[in-house]
């Protein structure tokens, strides 16, 4: 097909268009040419006789719901009217009738939740403590009660009790206050609030943070502890009786001091029992069983320090939050002011601290693993979420693969590692196991999903309309909290305010707001002055509302592990609760492209490589950078891609490097007392500065590693240097340009095979979430189509066929009766492409870079800003990626062949 060569192609594509768009300005050239163990059965419903079940098809139009509207759904659950609620103490995980059935139009006429009541109502240098300022409620509080200790702090072998005897200590828990702006202003003490506000999240933007991952949020948040009065030296006796003899009768007798529990959970005692006799293991239990008790009570009986290393700093705040007060917690993240970082280490050398909470990239840092490989005995390292240490998992952490049993034993002497996840597939669980050298005899397994949860699954025709109506039919029409699942953050904002026209109160929760507002959205939900909670991935981890009672997936999930997690806010009470999965071709397609936005093909790798190794082959032990804006672009990878690279390079079978904490390595540096030259004949630090810079308007600026490589010193050496000289008044400077630092170790012979190598590995990595991610189509397309009424399942009701899909899954068992809704070829593609690259001739492009943007997925290279404006972008999202990276190849051989003399 012949076209103008100025032209984007627009109108002359080999496919109509699907809107109209102003064509592309050309872009200017941007890259190379193409040259270059699972032990339950999925419980069956049982049916209870009831009105409804003797005749379901004949619904009691008594008992219709004045809310529900003609339903477009094919379907409306409900559930038999003498089914006995579950009783709202319940905290065990015991098999909930089920019964439901399908019907068109009948309802409840026994409402198990309460009817609605509605009011209208760096990884680096920055640490901090976050259990701040309790001593001043302490104080007021123990003025007002003699003989009663708020917080009494530590109990254990290591720390003696205090001489005075306590007979109670208080209802406050563990008072959380932090900077999390990452502006690193140092908060005024207001004092303590009383309505306690927490928040954070973590959120890994996709294309414009429009997809989310759960990230650090940073703002200042305020959060108050939970309360419960607790008598402590009872506690402590009772510790003391469980250090000599930790019977199950000892153990329980202190959880119900403490908490004030009848019985431990399934696998908890188990748990619990490992730790105490210092052993490390894995403990995979589902969401809301209870995990932070298993390391919260050993806290109570063993000496030294316990650390639990998490994910988000939303889920460590809470996780600190919900510490017993017996138990005094820490909390350091790269999200803390230095002066809150110092409070909480000089806490912790006072021994003042007994569950550290700390992000992986605050734990891996060398400042404080000597901080703590000083101090006494760890008694145990927890790692909550431990699926995020393997590629594998759907939540992969690159930091979290450097916690390693070498690390943990060697380095630290760390007595036991408990490794604590919900969602881990038997290859998640290899990776964690063998990372953490705990042998298979260690690993504690409980079903993956409770089985109070209800589930249900339907094809999305107008999600909006249908998402109305199912939250305005039974049974969820009877329920007071429910989550409403979204992928993208202007959904949620969209779909909030359609409910709220419709009588429905929402609020939607997303990273793109503030804390303060997400701190405020959750207490509303949280105190039910909201009914639904239309939210991102970013709300859910470290929620734990017991009484959330529906949660609907308004988008397909990436995979079961997230289905399961997300599942998993509801009914942490116990209670029968409801789960509605939405699924649609489009939106699948959509994610299913989006899988694909992490990959990275051979090129990009050697060339990454061989900017990573510089040519000198005497680079061994050199300190090396790589800024990571500019990098991305220069790369087209992702700053996590690059970091997983890097990582892969430290911990592969040879160490090439070691990661060094990243900083800002362009200083621009000015003098202010003594003259450049004579300071440097004082201060060696200086000569080299003036050696290696470039003066640019009376100021000097040159790059930190080279500096710190020319003295033989650490970056950190060498910017704590400069630090005194500023606080002498000698010189002032700014520091910018954050980048991954590194050393290097051992400069590969054949970067070409070590190229190869990885490629492969990411290509595994990237296989493996597109599996995901159609595991999960596949699962919902079957129950909504397949299943066919097997174990007991019906149009309304999937509980049984998905809760086999799951546990299958995460047993390994292949699922093989996959739908193929990706198109393998597509008669337009190739013509498409050729078009594509006449029209942008200025251009040069690689066979993945043109995937993407037929694809419609934004590179650091390739900005959505610039790249959306093309005509064919997005176009082939249904076609599989691979298949339109082969027809890229293909055309671009022609394309550069047909340019070359
Ligand atoms: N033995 C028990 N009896 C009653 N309630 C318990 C028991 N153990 C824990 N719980 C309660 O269960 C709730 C959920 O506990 P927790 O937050 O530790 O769950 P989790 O397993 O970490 O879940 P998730 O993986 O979703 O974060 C908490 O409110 C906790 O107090």
């Amino acid at each position: 097909m012949e076209s103008d060569s100025d032209s984007d192609g627009s109108h002359i594509s080999a496919t109509p268009p699907r809107q109209l768009s102003p064509p592309p300005k050309p872009q200017p050239p941007l890259l190379v040419s193409s040259k270059s163990r699972v032990r339950i059965k999925p419980s069956k419903p049982k049916r209870t006789p009831s009105r409804h079940s003797k005749n379901p098809s004949k619904p009691d139009p008594n008992q219709q719901d004045p809310l529900s509207l003609p339903t477009l759904l094919p379907f409306q659950i409900r559930r038999p009217s003498d089914i006995v609620p579950a009783s709202s103490t319940s905290h065990s995980m015991e098999t909930l009738p089920a019964g439901f059935f399908f019907s068109n139009s009948a309802s409840f006429s026994k409402i198990r939740r309460p009817l609605l009541n509605l009011e209208p109502s760096g990884n680096e240098p920055l640490l901090s403590s976050a259990s701040d300022s309790l001593s001043k409620v302490e104080s007021d509080e123990a003025k007002k009660k003699p003989g009663k200790k708020l917080h009494p702090n530590l109990i254990g072998a290591s720390v003696p009790m205090p001489s005075v005897k306590l007979r109670s200590c208080g209802g406050e828990g563990n008072f959380v206050r932090l900077n999390m702006s990452g502006k690193r202003k140092k908060f005024v003490n207001k004092g303590w609030k009383k309505s306690g506000k927490f928040g954070g999240g973590k959120r890994y933007k996709r294309g414009k943070g429009k997809l989310e991952h759960e990230t650090e949020k940073a703002e200042s948040v305020e959060l108050k502890p939970r309360t419960r009065e607790i008598d402590c030296s009872a506690v402590e006796e009772a510790a003391a009786t469980v250090r000599a003899d930790p019977s199950d009768e000892n153990l329980e007798k202190l959880l119900k001091l403490i908490y004030g529990y009848e019985c431990f959970r399934d696998g908890q005692l188990e748990a619990i029992k490992m730790i105490l006799a210092g052993k490390s293991s894995v403990l995979v239990l589902p969401t809301g069983a209870g995990k932070s008790l298993c390391y919260q009570l050993p806290a109570v009986i063993l000496p030294g320090l316990i650390l639990v290393v998490s994910p988000l700093v939303a889920l460590m705040i809470d996780q600190l939050r919900a510490l017993p007060p017996v138990i005094k917690g820490g909390l350091l993240s790269s999200t803390q002011t230095p002066e809150e970082a110092s409070e909480s280490l000089n806490q912790l050398q006072q021994g003042a601290t007994k569950v550290l909470f700390v992000s992986p990239e605050r734990f891996l840092n060398e400042q404080f693993l000597s901080t703590i490989s000083a101090m006494p005995a760890i008694s145990l390292v927890v790692i909550d979420e431990a699926h995020c240490i393997s590629e594998w998992s759907h939540n992969f952490r690159p930091s979290f693969m450097r916690l390693r049993a070498s690390l943990l034993h060697k380095t630290l002497n760390v007595r036991s590692v408990l490794a604590m996840t919900a969602t881990a597939t038997t290859t998640t669980l290899d990776a964690i196991m063998s990372a953490l050298d705990i042998p298979d005899t260690n690993l504690i397994q409980k079903p993956v999903l409770r089985d109070n949860l209800h589930l249900s699954v339907s094809l999305a025709r107008n999600r909006m309309k249908d998402l109305l109506i199912l939250i305005k039919s039974p049974p969820f029409a009877e329920v007071q909290s429910i989550i409403v699942y979204c992928k993208f953050q202007s959904e949620t904002d969209i779909i909030s305010r359609y409910l709220n026209d419709n009588s429905i109160l929402a609020k939607s929760y997303h990273s793109g707001i503030t804390a303060k507002e997400r701190s405020y959205v959750q207490e509303l939900f949280n105190s039910n002055k909201i009914r639904v909670v239309v939210a991102t991935v970013a709300f859910g981890m470290g929620l734990d509302k017991s009484d959330v009672g529906a949660v609907i997936h308004y988008s397909l999930p990436e995979s079961l592990e997230e289905y399961v997690q997300e599942i998993g806010r509801a009914g942490r009470d116990g209670r029968l609760s409801y789960c509605h999965l939405f699924y649609d071709d489009e939106t699948y397609f959509k994610l299913r492209s989006l899988m694909h936005s992490e990959g990275v093909d051979e090129y990009a790798v050697n060339k990454f490589l061989c900017e990573v190794f510089p040519a000198d082959k005497n680079s061994c032990g050199k300190i090396c950078s790589l800024i990571r804006e500019s990098a991305s672009r220069r790369f087209d990878m992702k700053e996590e891609v690059m970091l997983t690279l890097l990582t892969r390079l430290e911990l592969g079978d040879v160490q090439y490097l070691q990661l060094l904490p990243q900083i800002n390595v362009t200083c621009t540096l000015a003098f202010h007392k003594t003259s450049p030259p004579l300071l440097a004949q004082k201060v060696s630090a200086i000569a080299v500065i003036l050696k290696r810079s470039e003066k640019k308007h009376g100021q000097y600026v040159f790059d930190i590693p080279t500096v710190a490589n020319d003295m033989g010193v650490t970056a950190v050496e060498l910017t704590n240097q400069m630090y005194d000289l500023k606080l002498m008044g000698e010189i002032t400077y700014e520091m910018k340009d954050l980048a991954y630092c590194y050393r290097i170790v051992e400069v590969p012979t054949d970067l070409l095979s070590l190229s190869a190598d990885i490629t492969r590995w990411l290509s595994e990595v990237e296989n493996c979430k597109v599996r995901k991610l159609d595991i999960m189509f596949n699962a919902a397309y079957f129950a909504a189509n397949l299943c066919d009424k097997m174990h007991d399942c019906s149009s309304a009701n999937h509980t049984a066929c998905l809760q086999k899909k799951i546990l299958d899954y995460f047993a390994g068992v292949d699922n093989t009766d996959f739908c193929k809704k990706i198109s393998q070829s597509s008669p337009f593609l190739r013509a498409d492409i050729k078009v594509f690259l006449q029209s942008n001739s200025q251009a040069r492009f690689i066979p993945r870079a043109i995937a993407r943007v037929m694809h419609g997925i934004a590179s650091p290279a390739y900005p959505s800003t610039v790249w959306s404006k093309t005509h064919f972008w997005g176009r082939y999202t249904h076609v599989d990626f691979k298949v339109v990276m082969e027809a890229a190849k293909g055309e671009l051989k022609n394309f550069v062949g047909k340019d070359m003399p």
